[in-house]
């Protein structure tokens, strides 16, 4: 059976052709960065390249990238590969800029445009897919958010700024981009422009003549990057550390695991009380937020630790971490040893350290297992512990 491939051919040609003008024209001052903002690194790769490779992947093309003046190597190097990519140079303002966009675009003849800035490189494929499918029902598509917090006029007092009438905000919405529109009608709107001040964006340019603008969900990945703080990296979700301790069993000493005694015939000898586990504990929660080992802060030469109760370092470790910005997501304690059986004991360990690091028990764990009579830990010389932690950012 042939296959009838005219009405395909047809879908296609029908399909509208959407085009971008990504606005990169502008100086970044603000942003104090060594180059214009949307040139300097983000996460990894330029400003700019982050939402002009999501444009092209969604299928846009051409998409126009409007630079200053001088730019070209900047843009060349930062968009290197990606297809459909063209450059023009942009004017003073925002405003111009888009204009100048949008004159180039002429000669590709697109149904649709979407005009973002390039300083919004968190756009997501579902933003675009949004953003377009509302357009196949309007004249034009913006994404925005909702405002949380409440609102106020700013006013200038005698002695400073002081609050002025108070603004709805339910009835309000922050703005973002892409923004779509038919093409001729942005354009249009953009040389009717008249008014001698810029327009905040181009939502309000095609506002002036009338059209319709539909609003969609926008993302607050889409956040415009501004200051020198939308640079600085943010400290990672999540991080996690290990730790490792032995301790000499003896003769005629206590023997204290997790933060509990425990009767048995011998006990740990060494640093403060050699409660192995808590040493293991102590160890991987310093090295999940790189502050050195036990040793760095409480020094085993130092004669103020003789004996004290290991419950002091792991308050400590835990000080850190929260002063860190962390808190404990879980910790599973591994301790190794012939004797005495510690299953029964398991519960008021874990107890213990809850208790100690005021978290949940539920998020700690303990283990204990044997070496098969091999080995140090087999031959009940001592006894062994490993710990690994994760921390979650607060
Ligand atoms: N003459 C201009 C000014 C701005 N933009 C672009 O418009 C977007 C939004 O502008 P903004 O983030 O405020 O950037 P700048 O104006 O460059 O920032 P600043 O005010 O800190 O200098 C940016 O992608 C910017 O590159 C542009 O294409 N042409
Ligand atoms: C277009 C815009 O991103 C919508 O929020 C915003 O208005 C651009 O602001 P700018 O100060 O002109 O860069």
């Amino acid at each position: 059976m042939s296959q009838d491939t005219s009405s395909a051919a047809e879908n296609i040609g029908a399909l509208p052709r959407i085009a971008a003008v990504v606005v990169a024209a502008g100086q970044g001052l603000r942003a104090g960065q060594p180059l214009p903002k949307q040139f300097a690194m983000w996460r990894g790769k330029p400003v700019v390249r982050h939402s002009v490779e999501a444009l092209a992947k969604a299928g846009v093309a051409p998409i126009l990238v409007v630079i200053p003046e001088g730019a070209e190597e900047l843009a060349n190097g930062a968009l290197a590969g990606i297809a459909g990519v063209r450059f023009t140079v942009g004017g003073e303002t925002r405003q111009q800029s888009v204009r100048l966009g949008l004159e180039v675009l002429g000669a590709d003849e697109p149904d649709r445009v979407l005009i973002h800035d390039a300083a919004r490189p968190g756009l997501s494929p579902g933003v675009i897919g949004r953003i377009l499918e509302a357009l196949d029902l309007s004249k034009a598509v913006i994404p925005v958010l909702s405002v949380v917090d409440s609102l106020a006029h700013y006013e200038d007092g005698a002695s400073g700024p002081v609050m002025g009438a108070p603004a709805r905000r339910e009835a309000l919405r922050r703005v973002q981009t892409p923004q779509a529109f038919h093409y001729a009608e942005i354009l249009e709107a953009h040389r009717k422009w008249s008014s001698p001040a810029d327009a905040g964006d181009d939502a309000q340019v095609a506002q002036a003549i009338g059209l319709e603008i539909a609003l969609v969900e926008g993302d607050e990945a889409l956040h415009k990057l501004t200051f020198a703080s939308d640079f600085q990296p943010s400290a990672p979700p999540v991080r996690v550390g290990t730790g490792y301790d032995v301790h000499r069993l003896v003769e005629g000493e206590e023997l204290w695991l997790c933060g509990i005694r425990i009767e048995h015939s011998h006990g740990l000898s060494g640093h403060s009380d050699a409660d192995v586990a808590i040493h293991a504990l102590v160890d991987a929660m310093l090295g999940a937020i790189g502050a050195g080992d036990i040793g760095q802060h409480f020094p085993p030469s130092d004669p103020q630790w003789r004996g004290v109760s290991s419950d002091r370092f792991l308050i400590h470790a835990g000080n850190l971490v929260a002063n860190a910005g962390y808190c404990l997501g879980n910790a599973d304690i591994t301790i190794i040893c012939e004797s005495p059986r510690l299953g029964p004991h398991r519960e008021a360990m874990r107890a213990r350290l809850a208790e100690i690091l005021n978290v949940d028990p539920a998020v700690i764990a303990v283990k204990a297992t044997t070496t098969e009579k091999l080995g140090f830990t087999g031959r009940s010389e001592g006894i062994a512990a490993q710990a690994a932690v994760c921390l979650c950012r607060m």
